[in-house]
């Protein structure tokens, strides 16, 4: 049973959520506009799938996956389902991916002896074509590199975990229920786990792979671990490395002197006044 202060804290965190506050005004606002993009996305294609077929997505495998079986006119997963699952892979793909971009070319531009020796691989491996799922594979320095930026700016600087049960973690008596926050940030610049040079810009670290660069197999927790750990990391690690790919081909960069750093988490780590920078076409 919670204790009456925990009580009250609830009621009034629950009685909050109806109140037509500004802030829930526009999360009211905000959530209508987003639930009606995706419901006509997922009206169009119910609407095509006879000549069309579902799509051939993400969300066409999950209308696929959820289209009525014979004889039952019921979807296996509601509309409101399909549009929460449609909402989660959107947030979670999106700004985690895109600021870990926003964060490699941060890193390439001010590492431009590193920025040469990943661009000399990526010549070695495709010149200017648009790299196979092969030539990916054969990146080891973009793949370091990549790893390197998650490590030190990881796009989540926390996860939260609810203990299932009673446990001890460390000595200390967790009670079931219990939120613990799992600092990766912290963990990630932690000199005991990654080494005195913890603090540095080091991909060489990942050379025999993420399982052996720390101290610890699991100490890289950018995609979180275990078994609800990142669904789509390969899928933006093939991302990334494709977009680095095609930027190092065709350009040389460096950082604009109007950038200032200041690295600003809200809810993904991202730069507080954008990347501003200045690219030079390699073609000239
Ligand atoms: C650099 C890019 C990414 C990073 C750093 C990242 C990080 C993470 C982390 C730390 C978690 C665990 C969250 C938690 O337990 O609270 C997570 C979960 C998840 N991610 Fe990613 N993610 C990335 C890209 C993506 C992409 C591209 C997709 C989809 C295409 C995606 C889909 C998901 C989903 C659906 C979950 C929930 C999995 C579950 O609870 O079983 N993520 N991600």
């Amino acid at each position: 049973t919670s204790s009456p202060t925990r009580r009250s804290e609830l009621a009034t965190e629950r009685g909050n959520e109806y109140l037509p506050t500004q802030k829930n005004l526009k999360i009211w606002r905000l959530d209508k506009e987003v639930r009606g993009m995706l419901t006509d996305i997922i009206k169009s294609r119910l609407a095509t799938k006879d000549t069309m077929g579902y799509g051939n997505d993400l969300l066409g495998l999950m209308l696929e996956a959820c289209a009525p079986e014979e004889h039952s006119h019921e979807p296996l997963l509601s509309m409101d389902e399909i549009i929460d699952e449609c909402k989660t892979f959107f947030f979670a793909g999106h700004d985690t991916s895109s600021h870990m971009l926003s964060w490699t070319m941060f890193l390439l531009s001010t590492h431009p002896e590193w920025q040469q020796k990943l661009r000399a691989e990526v010549v070695g491996e495709c010149g200017n074509e648009v790299p196979t799922g092969d030539v990916l594979n054969k990146l080891k320095l973009v793949n370091m590199f990549l790893l390197e930026t998650l490590r030190l700016y990881s796009p989540l600087s926390t996860i939260q975990r609810k203990a299932g049960s009673d446990l001890e973690v460390g000595g200390i008596t967790v009670p079931k229920g219990t939120v613990l926050t799992i600092p990766i940030a912290t963990i990630h610049r932690d000199k005991e786990v990654w080494g005195e040079d913890a603090h540095e810009f080091n991909p060489l670290r990942f050379e025999n792979g993420v399982m052996r660069a720390a101290k610890h197999p699991n100490a890289f927790l950018s995609f979180s671990g275990g078994p609800r750990s990142c669904i789509g990391q390969n899928f933006a690690m093939i991302e990334a490395k494709v977009v680095i790919v095609m930027i190092l081909q065709r350009f040389s960069f460096f950082l604009s002197p109007k950038y200032v750093h200041v690295p600003m988490d809200v809810i993904t780590l991202r730069p507080k006044f954008g990347l501003p920078m200045v690219l030079k076409s390699l073609d000239m």
